[in-house]
């Protein structure tokens, strides 16, 4: 880590991100987009376009799709049109997410050791996510993830998203932690955004998608490779 050096004495939780960070979804993304999208009588989408859609949620990824897939022609009208079919295609995306979730994504190298070694220096380990609690909780039984979560919550649990700082200021209630002790691990502007304004120190990892932006130019207190960096310090 480049700014601060992983200290495990100065923190009593951990706030870990899905998407991006633990795990590799652009292919769940894509499969589920795409199946929406052809239930629509509409053109797919590529995955290095959703890879810049990613990560503010389902409405977010939903509204962008459609957009990107109207025709360039009307690209005036598109949020509106995209908005006009925004029902039927959540209730297709769901179906369609639900089916595949997990088939077409891989967890990061490095994350099972990261999160033993976080787990074995005493940390206590909540998942928050901008993804649907009902996609997240699947998601990580079904990669072998859900043993270290004391708390999952998803783009759903609050009343905002990161990067409000809500979800993570709640996230510690929940934990029964402070801010200031609560280290928050993610791939995106979106979740050193919503740190910043907590008050939790942010580290990001290196691999993830970011808004399709490059990661280092974002405001956060280091950056790892793989998260057995994290557990990189002696105990
Ligand atoms: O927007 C999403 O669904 C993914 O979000 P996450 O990076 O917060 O897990
Ligand atoms: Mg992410």
């Amino acid at each position: 880590m480049n700014s601060i050096s992983f200290d495990h004495t100065r923190f009593d939780a951990a706030i870990v991100d899905l998407d991006g960070t633990m795990v590799d979804t652009l292919g769940d993304f894509a499969e589920a987009l795409n199946r929406m999208l052809s239930d629509l009588s509409l053109p797919p989408v590529s995955p290095a376009a959703i890879e810049r859609m990613v990560g503010k949620g389902s409405e977010h990824l939903i509204l962008s799709a459609l957009s990107h897939v109207m025709a360039p022609e009307a690209a005036g009208e598109a949020p509106a049109r995209a908005q006009a079919l925004f029902d039927r295609a959540w209730e297709r995306y769901q179906h369609h997410y639900l089916e595949i979730n997990g088939r077409y994504s891989a967890v990061y190298p490095g994350v099972l050791e990261g999160l033993k070694a976080l787990r074995a220096r005493g940390l206590r380990l909540a998942c928050l996510t901008n993804k649907p609690t009902s996609f997240a909780k699947p998601l990580l039984a079904a990669k072998g993830l859900d043993g270290f979560f004391e708390q999952v919550f998803g783009g759903d649990a609050f009343e905002r998203k990161k990067p409000d700082p809500l979800p993570l200021r709640k996230t510690c209630e929940a934990l029964g932690t402070v801010p200031s002790r609560t280290l928050m691990v993610g791939d995106s502007s979106n979740d050193a955004r919503a740190a910043r304004a907590a008050g939790c120190p942010v580290v990001l990892v290196t691999y993830g998608y970011n808004h399709g932006e490059p990661v280092r130019g974002v405001d956060a207190d280091g950056f790892v490779d793989a998260l057995t960096e994290l557990a990189a310090a002696p105990a």
